[in-house]
Formats: structure tokens, sequence, C-alpha cells
């Protein structure tokens, strides 16, 4: 069947949230009917709630929490980590080092970036499997030991989430479930840590939190704190609705990789981050994309005459690289 026929024809005016407990459900019709209403997620906003996810509370709270402690430390500590040091960028990245939007002056965040750990895998290895941002993270070992052990458990309990996506994904886009399998095998899953302190009033709409922009991966799962409203994204009139943190759920957003996949049937929807709350607030999204050696050569499903290709092929690896590089100077 084809997927180009099939569009909205409304601007979306708020965001669907799913309960995606039957992800693995062994029951193939359950998981048709959760992969009908994510493709239509995917085709009307490109952003969607998950509830039913999974994760305990205990490891949410006890990364949010670490998170909290890691930038309380000194600029200093902090420094010691900052991923211009690092050969692969990981670490920390301090306030306005990031400019997601080429029209504003830089973004209102700092970050601690990381990636996939495997034991098994040298860096040179790993750097052909994953490319620019392969090989060790960073981390504040003696200044802040337990930060590490609390990220990784919710690191790894969101690529479980992530995994288990990918699937429902390729049944959304009527292509078989393990379509995704092969590529992604060495989960090209970075984590960023943020944080973004209260929005100056001085400040004009051209340094925000993070600037409008779409994200480059296949997808992202983002945690938000909850209580404080930042994130929103924009519909096809070019308004902006508002995406507050909601009790029990993660926010699922597609990015470039799969808009490229897809044609645009799927969409990559642009977003952006104001913290007008007064309060420091804190996110960890979680950039999931395909292994980096992998071509996004259109799905043929989302190819037609009326909708002929509209992106170079390239493979998810170069592609990450030149949005690294226009976003934060990294060649
Ligand atoms: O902090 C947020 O809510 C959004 C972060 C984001 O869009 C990003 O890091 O790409
Ligand atoms: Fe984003």
């Amino acid at each position: 069947m084809s997927l180009t026929t099939i569009g909205p024809d409304t601007a979306f005016e708020n965001i669907p949230i799913i309960d995606i407990s039957d992800a693995r459900s062994t029951d193939t019709s359950k998981r048709y009917a959760l992969a009908m209403e994510i493709r239509k997620a995917c085709m009307e906003v490109g952003f969607f709630y998950v509830k039913g996810h999974g994760i305990s509370q205990l490891i949410i709270d006890n990364a949010v929490s670490e998170l909290h402690n890691f930038f309380s430390l000194p600029l200093e500590y902090k420094m010691k980590l900052e991923n211009k040091k690092s050969p692969n960028f990981k670490g920390y990245s301090p306030l306005l080092s990031g400019n997601n939007d080429p029209n504003n002056k830089g973004d209102l965040q700092e970050g601690f970036e990381f990636g996939w750990e495997d034991p098994q895998l040298s860096v040179d290895a790993a750097r052909e499997v994953d490319g620019v941002m392969a090989g060790a993270n960073a981390w504040p070992h003696e200044d802040l030991p337990s930060f590490r052990p609390a990220s990784l458990a919710y690191y790894h309990a969101a690529v479980d989430v992530g995994k288990s996506l990918f699937p429902l994904f390729a049944l959304a886009l009527d292509l078989s479930e393990d379509f995704f399998d092969d590529k992604t095998r060495h989960s090209a899953a970075l984590m960023r840590m943020l944080h973004y302190p209260p929005q100056p009033p001085t400040e004009g709409d051209r340094v925000i939190g993070i600037g409008a922009h779409t994200d480059w991966e296949c997808f992202t799962i983002l945690l938000q704190e909850p209580g404080k409203m930042a994130l929103q994204v924009q519909n096809t009139k070019q308004q902006w609705i508002d995406a507050p943190p909601i009790d029990g759920t993660l926010v699922i957003n597609l990015g470039d990789q799969f808009a490229r996949w897809t044609n645009d049937v799927f969409k990559s929807t642009v977003h952006r981050a104001i913290n007008k709350s007064g309060k420091e607030r804190y996110s960890i999204p979680l950039f999931f994309g395909t292994d980096y050696h992998v071509r996004l050569e259109p799905i043929a499903s989302c190819v037609s005459t009326d909708r002929p290709s509209r992106y170079e092929v390239v493979t998810a690896g170069e592609y990450v690289k030149s949005r690294l590089a226009a976003t934060y100077g990294h060649y």
C-alpha cells in the first residue's frame, strides 16, 4: 500500500498520548493496533506521549536527582569534562555553547552527553561502526561517583523502550517488524542530560533554552521533569503547541533520519524549549538512530510519481556529522 496519499488535512492542536504496554505483546493483532495508532501520530504530528513504557519511577527519580547534582557542581569541575576536550564530543557542554537555530545567538542550556558503552568493542572498532560519536564516555568519577550508575540505569531502560518501538515503526510503515533489526545493531543512542536556567526577562526570543530545530536521528525519547512547562511543537500553521510534562509519560518525537527514510510521510517536527517556569528546568533526551553506516534510502511505500524522493541519499553517520558541525562547530 502507498502511504503517500494519506496525509493530515488539518494542523494538529494537541499531542496524542499512546499506551505502549502492548509493544511486546505476543498477540499480533495488539501490536498491529498499536502500530496503527503510532502511524497516525507520526503522519499527523511527529510527536506523541507514551505511557505504559515500563521504566520504574525509581530509575527515573535517581537519574533526575543525580542530574541535579551534576549541574550543581562548580563550573570548573564540569569544565574538566568539556566535550571539546573529548575526541568524540562526549561530556559537558557549557551554557550557550550550542546553537540549534541559526537565527538565534545560542541555546540557554548546559548539557552532558554520553552514549553506548560496549566493553567488548575497542574504541577504533566502535568508531568504525558508530562513526564520529563512538567510544568512551567522560564521567565525573571522582567528583560525583553515583552519577554514572544512575545515568546508565536510566539510559539502558530508555534504550530498551526504543528497541521496542522500532518494530512498531516498521509495522506502521507496512514493513516487516524486523526491518530495523540489522540497521540498529550498535545502538547509535546518545543521551543528553540538560539543564535550562530560567529564561531571563531581559532576553528576547533570540536566546532561549533551545532554539527551533528538528532532531537528527530516527526518534527521540524525552524525559521532562514534572511541573515545568518549556517544550513547544510547531504545527503546519506555524503555531506553537505546548507539550507540557505529563506524569507517567515520556515524549517521543521523530527526527530527520525517519523523515528521510519515509520521504516526509513521517514528520520530523520543529520544536523548541523556553523555560518560563521561573525555576531551574531539567530534561533528558535520548536520540535514537540507526547504525552510522546505514544508508537513509526512501522506503518504497513512501515514494510515488506524485511524491518523488525529496532527499539525497546519505548514510546516517554522514547526516549526523553534518548537523553536529552546523550546531556545535564539531568537525
Ligand atoms: O528539553 C527539551 O524539552 C527539548 C530538548 C530538545 O529538543 C533536544 O535536545 O533536541
Ligand atoms: Fe530536539
